[in-house]
């Protein structure tokens, strides 16, 4: 197939520069295959019949990187963007499932393809000569199929990452998972016990960063993900009996996080686990069933499946936070909130909000409206007291330590106290958010004291 697409100046002069010493370079990869879809590449990787250190000496005037010279690769700096150039190579033995133990170098491209993952990550182009693509991509591309390179099993054991690799694909490009691939990734799941966990949250990351439908993907491929979030099992076919639900728990936590049309991955990781916990805590009672404290026991559960997927402890204590409380009842006036605010701060209970209403999108349509409605009042609600300025913080309030150290009070833990319990006051309405009465009230508990 004739296909061209243009290329970024710094990549021609790479290619040009590859070629003019006697060498083959093509661009290669991800970046084909994203300007085969018109999207744009974040980066682009070229492969070369160079060995690396003819390519360090043809780009001895640019700055030169030894990214991983005994996998082939260099990366040359142009107006401070990364380029890798890999020497085409043949990969050796995987004793370990991730990475091979040694790589040859070989003069021949589609020997070079044919280690890749996917049909649609093996192909090449050059400016002049086109398309190289001896496993069909265009084709998978044109008819949206994930299919490995060669025989899938091989693909899979010799690096299990490429597992959720297919996941993440299928997720990102909305594309179907082959059959045989498919198979052979269930076949093959195990192995991803020897996957780094970073590497599995980086892909997990990408899965929901994609901002597309997850839970036909993830409901397909629930052993899979069990893999490494075993605590999913139990979720599986956990109907609730419970006439809000018409989903088991794991369908309901996908749809949740489907729900959710924006892109802040604490609350996406937040809707993932919400009910993480649910079956662990359910009892039978004279309304059917009952989920005693499950918001406490499923943040419990977030809390070691993020900390064992190595995320930031910022991300582990803010999703940990809104699942605890995605169940509390927050009753619709400013004072509640204001409370809200002064807990959780407000960026954290406008992410509450938005969990909740992902939460009962997601659940059957018994009261949608009018539990929906509540939400958007509470929204509504948040928006009047940010607006109006409102005071709901111990700096918002209008004296400080100082004030209180002038008014008779000893400096150290108590003034902290006496502040909080000045806004108490004021969220509560007992007392107006002025100096005077501030210190007044103040005063009055020093004497009762
Ligand atoms: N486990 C892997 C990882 C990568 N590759 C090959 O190396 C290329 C570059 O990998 P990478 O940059 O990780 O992924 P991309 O395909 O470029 O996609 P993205 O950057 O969107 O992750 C892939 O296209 C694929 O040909 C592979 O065969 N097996």
């Amino acid at each position: 197939m004739n296909i061209k697409f243009d290329l970024p100046e710094e990549v021609k002069e790479i290619l040009k520069l590859l070629n003019n010493n006697g060498y083959e370079a093509y661009i290669v990869g991800g970046c084909v295959r994203d300007k085969i879809l018109g999207l744009c590449p974040h980066d682009y990787d070229i492969c070369a019949s160079a060995k690396p250190s003819e390519v360090m000496e043809i780009f001895k005037n640019f700055r030169v990187i030894e990214t991983g010279l005994q996998h082939g690769t260099v990366t040359i700096m142009i107006n401070h963007q990364p380029y890798e150039i890999t020497t085409f190579r043949i990969d050796g033995k995987y004793s370990d499932n991730r990475r091979p133990d040694n790589v040859d170098f070989t003069l021949n491209l589609e020997d070079d393809l044919s280690r890749r993952d996917f049909t649609v990550n093996a192909m090449a182009y050059h400016p002049e000569m086109g398309l190289i693509d001896p496993f069909h991509g265009i084709f998978d591309i044109q008819n949206k199929i994930i299919r490995c390179v060669g025989t899938p099993a091989c693909r899979f054991q010799e690096d299990a990452l490429r597992i959720l690799r297919a996941m993440r694909f299928s997720i990102q490009l909305e594309f179907k998972i082959d059959e045989l691939t498919f198979d052979a990734m269930l076949e093959n799941k195990s192995l991803i016990s020897d996957v780094s966990k970073e590497r599995i949250n980086a892909e997990l990351l990408k899965m929901l960063e994609a901002n597309k439908s997850i839970s036909e993907h993830f409901y397909r491929c629930k052993e899979i993900i069990s893999e490494f979030i075993p605590e999913f099992n139990s979720c599986f076919d956990f109907k609730q009996n419970n006439p809000f639900h018409i989903y088991d728990v794991y369908h309901h936590i996908l749809h949740a996080v489907d729900s959710y049309s924006g892109n802040d991955m604490k609350i996406k990781l937040s809707l993932l686990f919400h009910d993480i916990g649910k079956p662990a805590c359910y009892s039978e009672d004279e309304n059917g069933g009952h989920f005693y404290k499950h918001g406490i026991i499923s943040s419990d559960k977030a809390n070691e499946i993020l900390k064992r997927l190595r995320f930031d402890n910022d991300t582990i204590n803010s999703v940990t936070e809104l699942i605890l409380y995605h169940d509390a009842v927050i009753k619709d006036n400013h004072k509640t909130i204001k409370r809200w605010l002064n807990k959780i701060g407000e960026e954290q209970f406008k992410r509450l909000l938005e969990v909740r209403t992902a939460d009962i999108l997601a659940q059957s349509d018994l009261d949608r409206e009018t539990r929906l409605e509540k939400q958007h009042r509470l929204f509504g609600l948040l928006e009047e007291i940010l607006s109006e300025e409102q005071c709901f913080t111990i700096k918002d309030l209008d004296v400080n330590g100082s004030d209180l150290i002038n008014a008779g009070y000893k400096e150290g833990r108590q003034l902290g106290a006496v502040l909080q319990r000045l806004l108490d006051c004021v969220i509560a309405n007992e007392a107006e958010n002025n100096k005077e009465a501030l210190l007044r009230l103040a005063k009055e508990w020093i004497i009762k004291a």
